[in-house]
């Protein structure tokens, strides 16, 4: 090859020198200057590492000027090339390889390829698996599901795949205590995030549940949330840069953070601030124990007005509670309509229909037996076969896809509840106690001082309790912070008892602490004494010993107060210890409780309804025991045990039936198991940091440790700690052991170190020879992986109905297509490695022959393409087109719905269909095959 000053030339021993230009040209050195980086280079002419830039019609080139053209024609004059092509506006323009933009990115798979740039065979398999992996897991059922450090609950995760898929998620949680719903949430925003359905999430908790949230947030589902309080909020307005990143300290600190999470409370009585999250775009809201959002017709509560304004403005909004009616029904009905306020819009007739629920479970149980009842409801395609009509039934008539409850009873494996009374002789002291129902329930609330210590039996009993159950873990709860510090000063320094209070005048870190301590099994606390905040969301199911110190006037509030150590992961019976005073209103809401409602014993979801059905009966019976209280045990009792039938055959069926379908949930985690199952993973991730230079250890069964080496490819390898990691890809020992990395294919050290092969040139072009038999010598064989490239904008979310699919074509010397014929893995194992020297050689002589396979190539990957669009938007219309009939049924019953929001709708599914039909191909990677 003739050297030529002027002409452009690329190193393909260093291509980050772009592109170079020939300045010197003696007779055996030539000189070229680089001037991407300002160097030059002078090479023997013999063995310069340096390939002639050629670009071809189609390709893309920029100039020096800072033209943009796409190639319409190439000719040569005096050695030198000149490019024709047309720019933006069509215009036709000329110019010559000398104004070309030494800052080529030669990253295309054939441009790497024709230009000497070979990755090894290894890197090009490790990046047609990267791509084969990615489609996979896109088209996975169980995508975003996989990846959470969690037993695999059918309940669970039939929710948070119902949820998490949707375009919009509006629900409320209200798995019965202890289910599961924080984690049930953590699946769903972690779902969300993967398929880029959500990117920005704020998460509203009691003060007294932040850490726990934002540890069960890292360490089941590694999503790194950001704990705004008001230090924070204070630090970052005045322009700390520690509290943010620097541009955000005069904006907005909501927007500095994608996961966001803070209390309510952070807002109370500041509009600016809640002005400010208002402003901050979030595509996802949550609000945890949302019970307490006050509510009523004529005077909503602040907090309920602002997550109101926020849930306008976010398209996802969760809200979890464990006791919807804690509040009541109407206050039931305030959260639902802040989830879909065209479905929720008219409290009447919403009373209406919370009537209803035992019918429609009756119609629900008919057409499962295929039988069409007589009084189905107007509004439903009686041609629709048994499960749509049940899916419309609930959505348009009951709360179908707004609410999910899993009960203990539909769930099962929980442990029983023991109920331990203990009567204790009322005290004279208390004597005052019969004249205020409070100061009848909590006794010690008038004392000024910790006197009533010293004759209130119930401490001595405490003491002597707790000293009788030791060692064992012992949750007290009590339903006031000053009780609680008594007690807790008392048990400690005067019983010797290693105890920790929990109460409200602690700081969010001294209540963490103190929990911290009480979970600590080596030297930790005995005894936890809290107040009635201990009583909601946090997790103690370590403990399993309950001391009711008094009792709540609530049922709702004794269901959460057992909650605490009845939940998942309890591995004995719950033991509810309860000490009162004998003839005291305590004795008596004890029996209403124990014998009307059996509520120790089963957890009742229509706890509050019952209480206030029998409430002007009970409430003087408190102050005052009188003859007819056993005929209120009698008909409480015979009231619980109906209305209990009732909603197991009504609207707790008809909850059931939409909150866990066992065959789609037995579905999903048996996929999940298949992905888990066998070693695709580990060897992927051994090939992995075999390519960027990670060294690996056996550390046990499943389990590597991982650690950077002196030959990393990039300065990290993502999640690899510079002392090491170890990982494990089992499961169960993931769960067993916090200290290790429980990997998946939706880990972030995988989703990362894919992202960087795909976003990378690495293994794009790659070179080798093979011995075929029956094949002539020198026969070309070109290897090309082909994906699916749609840009659209992100909102409408086109990858979850076009994913990477993959194409791989492999074209012989006739330009036959031989795909099918050998497999990729195949070629894998038969192929050679060439000298670079000898690569070199020979991708100079087949340049043309090259491209000729390369149109043929082309040719036919555009129209196995247009197959995979046109089914592409099939799957995208019927999707969309159900979300849209849905809506158009809705409308006909209730006006709310505007037309503007099904114009919306039809106007996205067309705005995805013209995005599909123009996604266009992308080369992935490119491999060059020589029979030897
Ligand atoms: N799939 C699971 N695998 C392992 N642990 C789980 C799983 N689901 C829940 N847990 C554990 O069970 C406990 C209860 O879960 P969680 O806190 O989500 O329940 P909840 O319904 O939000 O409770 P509450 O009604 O009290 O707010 C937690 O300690 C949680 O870590």
């Amino acid at each position: 090859m003739e050297y030529l000053i002027g002409q452009r030339w690329v190193s393909h021993a260093d291509a980050q020198l772009g592109l170079g230009v020939v300045v010197d040209v003696e007779p055996r050195r030539i000189t070229l200057s680089f001037p991407a980086v300002g160097e030059e280079r002078t090479y023997a002419i013999d063995n310069a590492p340096l390939t002639r830039l050629r670009f071809k019609e189609g390709d893309h080139i920029s100039t020096v000027e800072g033209l943009e053209l796409i190639v319409t024609g190439v000719s040569e004059h005096q050695g030198l090339l000149m490019y024709a092509g047309t720019d933006h506006h069509e215009q036709e323009q000329h110019v010559s390889e000398l104004e070309l933009d030494a800052f080529v990115q030669l990253t295309t798979p054939q441009q790497r390829l024709l230009n000497g740039h070979f990755d090894r065979n290894e890197d090009f398999a490790l990046r047609v698996a990267t791509v084969q992996h990615t489609d996979r897991l896109q088209r996975s059922p169980a995508r975003g599901l996989m990846g959470s450090r969690t037993s695999l609950l059918p309940h669970q995760l039939y929710i948070a795949n119902e949820v998490g898929q949707r375009h919009a998620p509006r629900v409320l949680l209200a798995d019965e205590v202890g289910l599961g719903k924080t984690i049930e949430a953590g699946m769903i925003i972690h779902q969300q995030l993967m398929t880029g359905r959500a990117s920005r999430a704020l998460v509203l908790v009691p003060p007294s549940l932040l850490h726990q949230w934002l540890v069960e947030m890292l360490r089941r589902f590694n999503l790194h949330f950001s704990l705004f309080d008001a230090d924070r909020i204070a630090a970052m307005a005045e322009g700390d840069p520690e509290a943010g990143t620097e541009d955000d300290t005069a904006g907005n600190p909501f927007e500095a953070e994608q996961l966001v999470l803070c209390s309510l409370e952070l807002f109370a009585d500041d509009p600016a601030l809640q002005q400010r999250a208002l402003d901050a775009d979030w595509d996802l809201v949550v609000v945890d124990e949302a019970h307490h959002l006050h509510w009523s017709e004529q005077s909503p509560g602040e907090d309920y007005r602002f997550v109101e304004q926020l849930s306008t403005r976010s398209a996802g909004l969760l809200l979890l509670t464990a006791t919807p009616e804690q509040i009541g029904q109407d206050s039931h009905f305030a959260r639902l309509r802040l989830l879909d306020p065209s479905r929720f819009h008219d409290l009447q007739a919403f009373r209406e229909e919370e009537k209803q629920y035992r019918q429609l479970s009756a119609m629900a149980d008919m057409l499962e037996q295929g039988d069409i009842p007589g009084d189905l409801p107007a509004d439903l395609d009686r041609t629709q076969d048994a499960e749509t009509l049940i899916e419309q039934l609930l959505d348009r008539h009951g709360t179908g896809r707004v609410l999910f409850r899993n009960t203990r009873a539909a769930v099962e494996g929980f442990p029983a509840r023991h109920l331990h009374r203990y009567p204790l002789e009322q005290p004279d002291a208390y004597a005052h106690a019969q004249l205020e129902l409070e100061y009848a329930l909590h006794p010690e609330l008038p004392y000024q001082d910790d006197s009533w210590l010293d004759f209130d039996p119930r401490v001595a009993w405490l003491e002597k309790t707790l000293k009788a159950l030791r060692p064992q873990k012992v949750l007290v709860i009590c339903g006031n912070a000053s009780t609680a510090v008594a007690l807790e000063h008392h048990l400690h320094l005067r019983a010797g008892i290693r105890s920790a209070a929990f109460y409200e005048g602690l700081s969010i870190l001294e209540r963490d602490r103190a929990a911290a301590y009480f979970a600590d099994e080596a030297g930790g606390a005995q005894t936890l004494v809290c107040s009635e905040i201990g009583s909601e969301g946090r997790n103690f199911q370590f403990a399993h010993h309950l001391i009711l110190f008094d009792l709540p006037l609530n049922p709702d509030l004794l269901e959460q107060r057992i909650g605490r150590l009845d939940r998942i992961g309890q591995q004995h019976d719950v033991e509810i210890h309860v000490p009162y005073l004998e003839g005291s209103a305590q004795e008596t809401l004890l029996d209403w409780y124990d014998r009307g409602m059996d509520l120790f014993r089963d957890a009742c979801s229509a706890g509050y309804m019952i209480f206030q059905t029998f409430r002007e009966r009970l409430l003087p019976e408190l102050a005052q025991r009188s003859a007819a209280f056993e005929q209120l045990l009698t008909d409480t009792a015979e009231f619980t045990l109906r209305t209990r039938k009732e909603l197991r055959e009504g609207r707790d069926r008809l909850l059931e039936r939409n909150s866990c379908k066992r065959e789609i949930a037995v579905g999903l985690i048996e996929e999940i198991a298949l992905l888990e199952a066998g070693d695709d993973l580990e060897r992927y991730l051994e090939t992995l940091c075999d390519a960027f230079g990670v060294d690996q250890e056996f550390h046990s069964e499943q389990t590597l440790v991982l650690r950077p080496s002196e030959h990393m490819l990039t300065g990290h390898f993502p999640g690899v700690k510079d002392e090491g990691t170890t990982v494990t890809f089992s499961r169960e020992k993931g769960l067993a052991r916090e200290d290790i990395d429980f990997v998946t294919w939706e880990h972030p050290m995988i989703i990362e170190s894919m992202d960087m092969v795909l976003s990378t040139e690495l293994g794009n072009a790659a070179l080798g020879t093979i011995k075929l038999k029956g094949v002539p010598a020198g026969t070309l064989l070109l290897e090309a992986i082909y994906t699916v490239n749609c840009v659209a904008p992100k909102y409408l979310q086109v990858e979850r109905f076009l994913p990477l699919s993959p194409i791989r074509l492999l074209v012989d010397a006739r330009g036959k297509e031989l795909a099918e014929l050998v497999p990729h893995e195949r070629l894998n194992t038969l192929v050679e490695r060439v000298k670079k020297s000898t690569a070199l050689a020979i991708i100079k002589q087949v340049h043309e022959e090259v491209d000729a396979k390369m149109r043929l190539a082309n040719a036919q990957a555009e129209s196995r393409l247009r197959t995979v669009l046109e089914s592409a938007e099939v799957q995208m219309r019927a999707d969309l087109g159900a979300e849209l009939e849905r809506l158009e049924a809705l409308r006909r019953v209730n006006p709310a719905i505007r037309e503007a929001e099904l114009e919306h709708l039809r106007h996205r599914i067309e705005e995805c269909a013209v995005h599909i039909r123009h996604a266009s191909l992308q080369l992935q990677a490119l491999r060059l095959i020589i029979t030897t």
